[in-house]
């Protein structure tokens, strides 16, 4: 085991207002002193095994970042404990371990030896580094000159040299651009394949469910669920799903217009109304969407179909089926999947249509539909799948070669 934490909890000063500051000195000067103080994580219990990749997910605010901080050390812990038995590469604040004054190139010569490197491993693996990293003539230039995403490029090349036993990253992935982004996820596949170990903070959940077995969901400094990383994240996505509803739909729409992928619509069998589509049992569905792209690249599109209780049912993008989009015109692209014979079992389904960047890295947009199937089915589960029964009729044909199956 990696990491093991038991009845870990964390409580900072409550110091936001000056008075809070105030009534804190008088306290000290009364000669006491406990303070008031706010508990962001509670009773944490948690292990991690080599080879693992955990997803940390929660919304803002719910711990993980401080929950990271623990375990990578950068923080105590205010009660239980956490053991990590192995080297750490942990990519946490932005900029967090580089000196501002110094430049790229001695800012990896310093964190390298943190690290362990040897002044001759460090030499060795220079121009390597630098490689990955990739800022061109920043890499001479004071740390203090780079863009936020110079600074993580550099600290993740860092990272990936040392090949660390446990690699810690929060939201590293969103704040790189999109080849530096393509870059991480792939060396990060590969370290997984060779016996890494991941713990990943991230909002996005295409990147967690790409990049992990496992998941965390963190809500309000506890842990809400943890398992399955398909079934946490949807866990997590029905609650915001939920709780969306509840609140102004309009918000949606106008975060939606300024992305660089935005789904403009999307029908089923040629209908885009809100309510769902109705669909005999083994009828064809089609599915169509359209995309504005804000910069005229070609998107990447993806179907999802979840039954109604989130189930995840399939998924294919035409990156995955290597399909292009139809250009309709400058800037609008339009996809179509068709799905003959569908072999979904009677009950409702959701049908969604993204919009991702055109390496099907990052996603964008989201379109929801509703779909119901309809016929008379007593068999159990999502879909019929071809099958035979062996009996006693067919029995001596089967030594004459192939049994035909029923769909
Ligand atoms: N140094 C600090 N002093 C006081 N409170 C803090 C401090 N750092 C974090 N907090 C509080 O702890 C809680 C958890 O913060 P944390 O950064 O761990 O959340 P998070 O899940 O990583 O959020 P996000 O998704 O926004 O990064 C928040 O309420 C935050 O305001």
């Amino acid at each position: 085991m990696l990491v093991q934490a038991h009845g870990l909890s964390k409580s900072y000063p409550k110091v936001f207002h000056r008075s809070d500051r105030l009534r804190a000195l008088l306290r000290l000067l009364a000669g006491r002193r406990e303070v008031d103080a706010t508990t962001v994580l509670h009773d944490i219990n948690l292990e991690v095994w080599r080879g693992q990749s955990v997803g940390l997910i929660g919304e803002n605010g719910a711990g993980k970042s401080t929950l990271l901080k623990l375990i990578s050390g950068v923080l105590t812990p205010s009660g239980g404990n956490v053991k990590v038995h192995g080297r750490i590469g942990a990519l946490l604040e932005l900029g967090a371990g580089f000196h501002p004054e110094y430049s790229g190139r001695e800012n990896i010569a310093m964190s390298a030896a943190l690290y362990g490197l040897s002044s001759d491993e460090i030499r060795q693996r220079l121009p390597e580094i630098i490689e990955f990293a990739d800022i061109g003539h920043y890499i001479d230039e004071p740390v203090k000159h780079y863009s936020s995403g110079m600074v993580v490029r550099l600290g993740f090349a860092v990272v990936a040299a040392t090949r660390p036993d446990l690699l810690i990253t929060d939201e590293v992935l969103a704040v790189g651009d999109e080849s530096f982004q393509k870059k991480c996820v792939r060396w990060i596949e590969e370290y997984l394949e060779t016996g890494g170990t991941l713990l990943l903070v991230s909002h996005s959940m295409y990147h967690i469910q790409k990049l992990c077995k496992h998941a965390i969901w963190l809500k309000g400094g506890v842990i809400s669920a943890q398992g399955d990383v398909f079934d946490v994240t949807q866990a997590y996505l029905s609650y915001h799903e939920r709780k969306n509803t509840t609140q102004a739909p309009q918000r949606a729409v106008v975060e939606a217009q300024g992305m660089e992928f935005h789904l403009l619509d999307v029908w089923l069998n040629d209908e885009s109304h809100e309510m769902p589509l109705l669909l005999e049992h083994g009828e064809e569905l089609r599915v169509r969407a359209t995309v504005h792209s804000r910069d005229g690249r070609v998107p990447v599109v993806m179907l999802g179909i979840a039954r109604a209780d989130s189930t995840p049912v399939y998924g294919v993008s035409t990156e995955m089926d290597g399909a292009e989009v139809t250009l309709q015109s400058p800037g609008i692209y339009m996809a179509e999947v068709r799905l003959p014979a569908l072999c979904l079992l009677p009950g409702g389904y959701t049908v969604r249509m993204h919009a991702l960047d055109t390496e099907g890295v990052r996603m964008f947009d989201t379109i929801e539909r509703g779909l119901t199937i309809r016929g008379n089915a007593r068999e159990l589960g999502l879909v019929r799948l071809p099958h035979v029964w062996i009996t006693p009729d067919i029995l001596p044909s089967l030594s004459g070669g192939k049994v035909d199956t029923t769909s």
